[in-house]
């Protein structure tokens, strides 16, 4: 019996690769770039098995190319919104992510960037480089403590569990969240409340939801105008949630305090992007599951999700 044809759009560790091998016809493109989209238009056709990342979009085109062959696309991945599920459903075609193996590692950048941006660290380490942080001064880059702040999380899930978590032993006097539905987990730990609520009480808000229809640019002006002007806001789930420009405005005008991005739109984010030179505005390149742990899990993961979907 010949081998299931299987896509996968970039390299990674061996350890998924040869869970696959061992059912399928492996086809790697071994590169840490992206895929070119002529080339996954190329490759996947006649494929049952399609094995990608966050940086390929799997639309109609995608799924149009493959033909009707494709029965599978496992993402090594927590969301899945570069993804026409809709379409995929329509089709057929089982999608799967890999949700619960990167909570952590996400959970604790969120918490990293937390940190740096309220202790603002990066511009502590950027004067250093740059020899212009002189000695020791009384008055300089001047942070906030955790303790005794209220925490805000917006959407609650494996995520923004993991953050409140980890935040309670920093002695943050409340913990309060934003979602569709009570969760059952945040009893004692957190409690729900209205969007308006979650920002006007907050002193860090932390941005962890899906992006849907009902997120996308949720945080915009008028919700800024809603913060408190020193508010700290922290995103590492997805760059459209939050209206750039309005933060770049927010941000420049002392409407809030301080962010730290670890998603942008796009990513990265051009040298000359606004948010760029904004001293309060924090960056990071899209780290959040980048941890070994996390990622040969997620790669794991993903294979055998491919391989019992064929099965
Ligand atoms: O953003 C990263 C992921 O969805 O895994």
């Amino acid at each position: 019996m010949t081998k299931p044809k299987v896509i996968v759009t970039r390299r990674v560790p061996e350890e998924g690769l040869q869970i696959l091998r061992e059912k399928c016809t492996v086809h790697v493109w071994d590169s840490d770039d992206i895929m070119p989209r002529d080339e996954l238009l190329k490759r996947v056709h006649g494929s049952e098995g399609l094995f990608c990342t966050i940086n390929d979009v799997i639309d109609r085109e995608v799924l149009d190319a493959a033909g009707s062959s494709l029965k599978v696309i496992g993402t090594m991945s927590v969301g899945n919104d570069h993804i026409n599920v809709h379409e995929c459903k329509r089709r057929q075609i089982c999608v799967a992510t890999t949700p619960d193996v990167a909570s952590d590692s996400a959970a604790e950048l969120s918490v990293a960037l937390l940190l740096i941006t309220t202790r603002r660290l990066a511009e502590g380490l950027a004067a250093l480089k740059s020899g212009t942080s002189g000695s020791w001064k009384p008055m300089w880059l001047l942070g906030n403590v955790s303790m005794g702040k209220t925490l805000g999380i917006f959407g609650f899930g494996r995520v923004g569990f993991g953050i409140a978590r980890r935040m309670k032993p920093f002695g943050v006097h409340k913990i309060l969240y934003t979602d569709l539905i009570d969760v059952t987990y945040a009893e004692g730990i957190a409690s729900r409340v209205s969007f308006d609520e979650l920002l006007a009480q907050s002193d860090i808000i932390c941005i962890c939801c899906a992006v849907t229809a009902q997120t996308v640019g949720i945080f915009n002006k008028n919700a800024f105008s809603k913060m408190k002007n020193t508010a700290v806001l922290i995103n590492t789930a997805r760059g459209q949630i939050i209206n750039q420009e309005d933060l770049y405005d927010a941000l420049q005008n002392n409407v809030i305090g301080a962010a730290g991005l670890d998603v942008t739109v796009p990513e990265p984010l051009p040298l000359d992007h606004p948010l760029m030179t904004c001293n309060r505005c924090v960056i990071l390149p899209h780290m959040g599951t980048n941890t070994v742990e996390a990622r040969m899990a997620m790669c794991v993961n993903t294979a055998k999700n491919i391989v019992a979907m064929l099965d």
